[in-house]
């Protein structure tokens, strides 16, 4: 295997949003193998109460089961302290031996890619998919990317998915509301959330 896509997230709980996100990026870059990697301490969320890592993983496990080009990494869940991008890249680099290595982030995200650990490193070891979601369209977004030195640019590719506008928040506080999460997320991962009662609380 040359190159690998790796999807980081919070997935609290993975939805459609990411798997259409990531599918739609291993079809149009002919990829073999995305590497799904729930984020054991989101570096930019340690004010946020996020559920054990271990039902993150199961839901991620759950959800990717289906599709044989993706696979779920427990590295940052294994590693002690924040889960840094540029931490995982160079582990992966290492462990897989490949020469390219994709990381998809929604729009929304890559924005704020400067405030990243090493962003300047990590750009330039790793190239950032960006995919757009609702509110944020390509047009936006390459304008907002002008702004960004040349060097950091180059290594950011905007893609545009069909829009899904699903939100782990908004699954977590429709479970809350007694609200229906149906078709927002795989029925298993559905399931699962129901059974453990993991945001009723
Ligand atoms: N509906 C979506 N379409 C495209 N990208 C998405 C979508 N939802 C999340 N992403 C992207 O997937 C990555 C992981 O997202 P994360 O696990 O934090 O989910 P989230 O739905 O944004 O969560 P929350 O609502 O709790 O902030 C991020 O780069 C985020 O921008
Ligand atoms: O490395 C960083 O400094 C960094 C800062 C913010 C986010 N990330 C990563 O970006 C991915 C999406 O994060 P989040 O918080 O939107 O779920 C996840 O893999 C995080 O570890 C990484």
């Amino acid at each position: 295997m040359r190159e690998i896509c790796l999807m980081g997230g919070t997935f609290d709980p993975i939805h459609y949003g990411h798997l259409v996100v990531a599918e739609e990026v291993r079809q149009q870059f002919s990829l073999s193998k995305v590497l799904f990697i729930p984020a054991a301490r989101p570096p930019h969320k340690t004010d946020k109460i996020i559920s054990d890592p271990i039902h993150r993983v199961n839901m991620t496990r759950l959800a990717i089961a289906s599709n044989p080009y993706f696979d779920v990494s427990t590295l940052e869940v294994e590693r002690q302290g924040l889960s840094y991008t540029i931490d995982t890249v160079k582990e992966i680099k290492k462990i897989y031996g490949v020469e390219k290595v994709y990381f998809i982030t929604g729009a929304d995200a890559v924005l704020e890619i400067l405030s990243w650990k090493n962003a300047e490193e990590l750009l330039s070891i790793c190239t950032f998919i960006a995919a757009t979601r609702p509110g944020y369209d390509l047009h936006q977004l390459a304008d907002t990317l002008k702004l960004l030195p040349k060097e950091v640019l180059k290594n950011i590719l905007p893609l545009e998915v069909p829009a899904l506008s699903i939100s782990s928040s908004d699954i977590r506080r429709r479970v809350k509301e007694g609200k229906s999460i149906k078709y927002l997320l795989p029925e298993a991962v559905e399931q699962y959330i129901f059974n453990t009662k993991i945001y009723q609380s």
